[in-house]
């Protein structure tokens, strides 16, 4: 369903900054995969979620979805079309507004402009449903700003937000790193819940080695802008994070060098 093709992407090229941020990237994802992502600081995962995401153009190579390349969809159907959660619980609610005008804002997400909403209640009563699902009682909590809640709390909505619309790909970049230990799980464990309801195609970048290996059914390995090792579940499934560490250092000669590194 996406595919990156040889994609290469260079930060200030030309000038005594250059950066190669991806080189050659080739990656096939296939529709219900859910990949885990890992690799040394700098070493290109958030450039390839802002390439898959359209952000960002890749310089040499293409981005193809569906036969079509994701920089030349219309916005609002790209932003129909993906899903994300970044890693500051800032990043994906407004907080002036309320969780009840987030949500809707959320739902209205790449839908023609002026569309009809329907009756209030109908829509109260799907927010207050999808939220008590968190299990974290925002659901009684619908006209607070957003900007009052905790860190997780955010995170939560913001990963309710991302999936309201049933996105093709939801990308998850670093989005429980910000949070304590409990809230990472709560999160983790509703991210699952929701990939698994939904059967969304998902690529998450982690630096939690044993969630790396526990979630999804691929893992990727990136190193210095490229994509190393691409794990498939028969094998993933087996791992430990010791041999997934030998692995790496196996591969790239070098050890895992990742300053937020968590072993599990
Ligand atoms: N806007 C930019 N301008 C210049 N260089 C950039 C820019 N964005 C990223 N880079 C560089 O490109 C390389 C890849 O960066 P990227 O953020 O994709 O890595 P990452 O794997 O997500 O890193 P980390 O785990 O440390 O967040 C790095 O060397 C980074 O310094």
């Amino acid at each position: 369903m996406l595919n990156l093709i040889n994609a290469t992407k260079l930060f200030n090229p030309g000038t005594p900054d250059e950066k190669i941020a991806l080189i050659n990237a080739n990656l096939n994802i296939k529709p219900g995969d859910f990949i885990t992502v890992i690799g040394s600081n700098g070493a290109g995962k958030s450039t390839l979620m802002n390439l898959i995401s359209g952000v960002l153009k890749p310089d040499i190579g293409q981005v193809v979805v569906e036969g079509t390349e994701i920089q030349s969809m219309p916005e609002h159907k790209r932003s129909r079309w993906i899903g994300r959660v970044f890693q500051d619980p800032m990043a994906g609610t407004a907080p002036t507004m309320t969780i009840e005008e987030n949500l809707t804002m959320a739902y209205k997400r790449g839908k023609p402009r002026g569309l009809a909403w329907g009756a209030t209640a109908a829509k109260r009563k799907l927010f207050r449903e999808q939220l008590s699902r968190i299990g974290i009682g925002l659901e009684d909590r619908m006209s607070a700003k957003v900007g009052l809640l905790s860190g997780g709390e955010r995170q939560a909505l913001s990963l309710l937000m991302a999936t309201f619309t049933r996105p093709q790909i939801l990308l998850l970049d670093e989005h429980t790193a910000a949070l304590d230990p409990a809230r990472a799980e709560l999160i983790t464990r509703l991210t699952q819940e929701i990939v698994r309801e939904m059967n969304l195609t998902t690529l998450m970048v982690t630096h939690n080695m044993e969630q790396a290996i526990r979630l999804g059914n691929r893992l990727i390995m990136m190193d210095q802008g490229r994509i190393i090792l691409d794990i498939p579940e028969e094998r993933k499934s087996s791992l430990t994070v010791s041999q997934l560490l030998g692995e790496f250092e196996r591969i790239s000669g070098h050890q895992l060098s990742d300053d937020r590194i968590v072993l599990g």
